[in-house]
């Protein structure tokens, strides 16, 4: 053969070979590729980016710590009531769905197309077995059996109502406290709304006798600060730090399983970051001290119950005494042993901390500082409190928890509702089979978030022809409202009309809300979440005038976790005196 010929044959088939590494490069390159699902829009420089839409969205991310802004933003960049990201590299794209008629259609009425995520479900991993992790089924019907009636009028009022009204009282302690040593300066009221909210919420779960409190810490810390000492000024001289209390292990444990989700949510592999976690020996301190403590709780309840008269409801001063009762009837009626130290038993109840805590307190936050900066609705809900306890205000006293949990007080209703529509979440849905949504076709296990902050919502609704909605959405009637009034002010009047009488009522259903979101798997705590919104800001503004504090320390950002929480939350309190 000829000797250049010879020589070719290995260039050749190093050629060949490159050839075929470039192809099978490019083949696992297209592979990898997000795979944007047909027709939906999208952004289309990130579906040729292996990382998709994550770049951008880290980056605005590190900025604003606002994911949910990100996500509107998405929707109104490519102008789509529906439309997809790549957020998640080499996994399915999300959804974002921003319209609230069909939203409510997803949450209502499409409970067999559409359920819990695994996405949140993963998420919320620390939570253990926990109802809201589970797909809508028997394991999540047995633990919501545990709970049937704690949302109930009576229990509200008779048991939650006057737990979380004495815990209150606790804040309102503190602040005396607080304005005398800060003498009449600003402070950050952050830490104190999260621990009365935390209080509260564990008297609702463990009784109002429960001797650990947040607050009460801190009062104690305070009351050794007489002399002004520990106290200090900002560096700016902007506002006065305090010292913190220091916190029962149980406490400290119960705000830890809220920052170990926070930061399972905000991390870019979850799944991994869940997995390093708990190796880690603060992990599962956590974890055991609030195990142990929770079931020290249930044995003293079981034993409580086994110690009174059958069907004595007066000896129910707990949702634990109610839980453990529940499960004693379900255990009869199921023939079988109850069983009060299962872990399942346990992580429900603690579940129900985590999930109150920081919504609760995010929310309380947002209206401080709403009504620090408009005393305009300040001044409205104080008015509004004098008019539905004249006698308080005739006889210069506080509402008692009895007059509390009885009355109507539609503005204050209305300035909670609209404190909640500017705060929200997005909830997710995972599609359970193929099916479709807004015309288009959507595969199986897709994630969608339904965007409570994006059109229809805070922007005027998308345009949407009536034949690209289920038939269960084009069925039903929306309630929507005037969206030329700004939707991004906070204007708690939206949330108000007349009834037949002329009287002026709280409307829930005026327009789109979807912090709680709906349906059999909307929230379990929101009649509680109000009880205690209303019991807390009655509180604060019956007993103190908030001031305006300085521009710097009333911005607006936020970060979002289990809650969109307010970043900063300054406070300058002055006794009303009466
Ligand atoms: C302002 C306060 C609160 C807000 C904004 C809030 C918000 C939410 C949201 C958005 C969901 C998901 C709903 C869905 O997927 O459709 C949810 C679920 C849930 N919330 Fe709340 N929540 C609050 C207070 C509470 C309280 C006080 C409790 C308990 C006492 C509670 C217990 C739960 C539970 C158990 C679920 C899961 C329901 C299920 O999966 O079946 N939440 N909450």
């Amino acid at each position: 053969m000829d000797a250049n010929l010879l020589a070719a044959v290995p260039n050749a088939n190093v050629a060949l070979g490159l050839a075929a590494t470039a192809i099978a490069l490019y083949s696992l390159y297209s592979y990898l590729l997000p795979k944007p699902i047909p027709g939906i829009p999208y952004n289309a420089a990130a579906a040729k980016n292996l990382l998709g839409d994550a770049p951008d969205m880290f980056r605005s991310v590190i900025v604003t710590k606002e994911i949910m802004a990100w996500m509107a933003e998405q929707s109104r960049k490519l102008n789509a009531p529906l439309c997809q990201v790549f957020v998640r590299p080499f996994a399915r794209p999300w959804l974002l769905l921003a319209d609230w008629h069909e939203a409510q259609d997803v949450l209502l009425r499409r409970g067999k197309d559409f359920d819990r995520s695994a996405f949140s479900s993963d998420l919320l991993a620390p939570a253990g077995a926990f109802h809201i992790r589970f797909k809508t089924g028997d394991q999540w019907r047995a633990a919501r059996k545990w709970l049937t009636d704690l949302m109930s009028p009576n229990f509200l009022n008779n048991v939650a109502g006057p737990a979380i009204y004495a815990r209150t009282q606790d804040l309102v302690g503190l602040w005396q406290l607080k304005e005398k040593l800060a003498e009449g300066d600003t402070f950050s009221a952050k830490e104190d709304i999260d621990h009365v909210a935390l209080d509260g919420i564990l008297a609702f779960i463990f009784g109002e006798k429960l001797n650990i409190s947040a607050t009460r810490a801190q009062i104690e810390t305070l009351q050794r600060c007489e002399l002004r000492l520990d106290i200090g000024r900002s560096l700016e001289e902007k506002y006065t730090s305090f010292p913190h209390g220091c916190l029962h292990e149980f406490l400290q444990a119960a705000s830890q399983g809220t920052a170990v989700i926070e930061q399972i949510i905000n991390s870019p592999m979850p799944n991994w970051t869940f997995w390093w976690m708990k190796k880690t020996g603060s992990y599962k301190d956590t974890m055991c001290t609030k195990d142990v403590y929770v079931r020290k709780q249930v044995r003293e309840s079981v034993a409580r119950m086994y110690s009174s008269e059958p069907g004595e409801a007066s000896q129910i001063r707990s949702a634990v005494d109610h839980i453990v009762r529940r499960e004693r009837m379900l255990a009869e009626k199921q023939d079988r042993q109850p069983d009060f130290d299962g872990q399942q038993l346990i992580d429900e109840i603690f579940g129900n901390v985590v999930a109150a805590h920081d919504t609760t307190s995010s929310n309380l936050i947002w209206i401080l500082k709403y009504l620090t900066d408009m005393p305009h609705v300040q001044d409205k809900v104080r008015t509004a409190l004098h008019k539905a306890y004249p006698e308080a205000a005739s006889e210069g006293r506080q509402p008692t928890a009895a007059e509390l949990v009885q009355a109507k007080v539609p503005y204050l209703d209305a300035v909670v509702e609209e404190a909640l529509r500017l705060s929200p979440i997005s909830v997710t849905r995972e599609a359970l089979h193929d099916t479709e949504l807004l015309g288009h076709h959507i595969p199986k296990g897709t994630v969608v978030f339904l965007l409570a902050n994006g059109a229809s919502f805070l922007d005027p609704a998308f345009p949407i022809s009536e034949k690209q909605r289920s038939a269960s959405s084009q069925a039903a009637s929306p309630n929507t409202w005037d969206e030329s009034v700004d939707l991004r002010a906070f204007y708690p009047e939206r949330w108000l009309r007349n009834d037949e009488s002329g009287n002026v009522v709280f409307d829930p259903t005026a327009g789109p809300q979807l912090a709680f979101g709906m349906g059999s798997r909307g929230c379990f705590g929101k009649k509680l979440a109000y009880l205690e919104a209303r019991i807390i800001v009655t509180m604060i503004a019956w007993n103190f005038e908030l001031l305006p504090v300085d521009k710097e320390l009333s911005g607006y950002g936020a970060t979002d976790g289990i809650a969109h929480r307010a970043t900063q939350c300054y406070v300058k309190i002055k006794s009303i005196r009466r």
